[in-house]
């Protein structure tokens, strides 16, 4: 049986460094991120997106497998899970705002979504 230790570690010293991105570059890339919008100010400035599902589980399978994306790149949204729906929030924490891999990491959960 294959457990959880037995998985390829991630290699996280490949993934691109992260730098703060301005609010008039992060405002321009958002055209190109249907349904997201850039939420809160300064450090707390968040890319949030709300996905509706059919039901509870459907929801906790979605966060289940954003679980993977977030693991794989080392980014983890902060996430308000309710009985169908669930709002992701895309922040950088090491770089007090938003940073490409946010946009990055919306951008995979839409192709994430896409295939549920
Ligand atoms: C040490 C570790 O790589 C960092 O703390 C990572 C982990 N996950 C993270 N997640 C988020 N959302 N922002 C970060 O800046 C961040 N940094």
């Amino acid at each position: 049986m294959t457990t959880p230790s037995q998985l390829q570690p991630v290699d996280w010293s490949r993934l691109p460094r992260r730098h703060a991105i301005s609010a008039a570059d992060a405002a321009q890339r958002l055209v190109r991120h249907p349904g997201w919008a850039i939420e809160g100010e300064g450090a707390g400035t968040a890319l949030a997106k709300t996905y509706h599902f059919a039901n509870y589980f459907q929801t906790l399978a979605f966060v289940n497998a954003l679980a993977w994306i977030a693991h794989q790149q080392d980014h983890h949204p902060s996430l308000q899970v309710d009985y169908g729906r669930c709002t992701v929030r895309w922040n950088t924490h090491d770089a007090g705002g938003l940073s490409d891999t946010d946009f990055d990491c919306a951008q995979r959960t839409d192709t994430l979504v896409s295939t549920l």
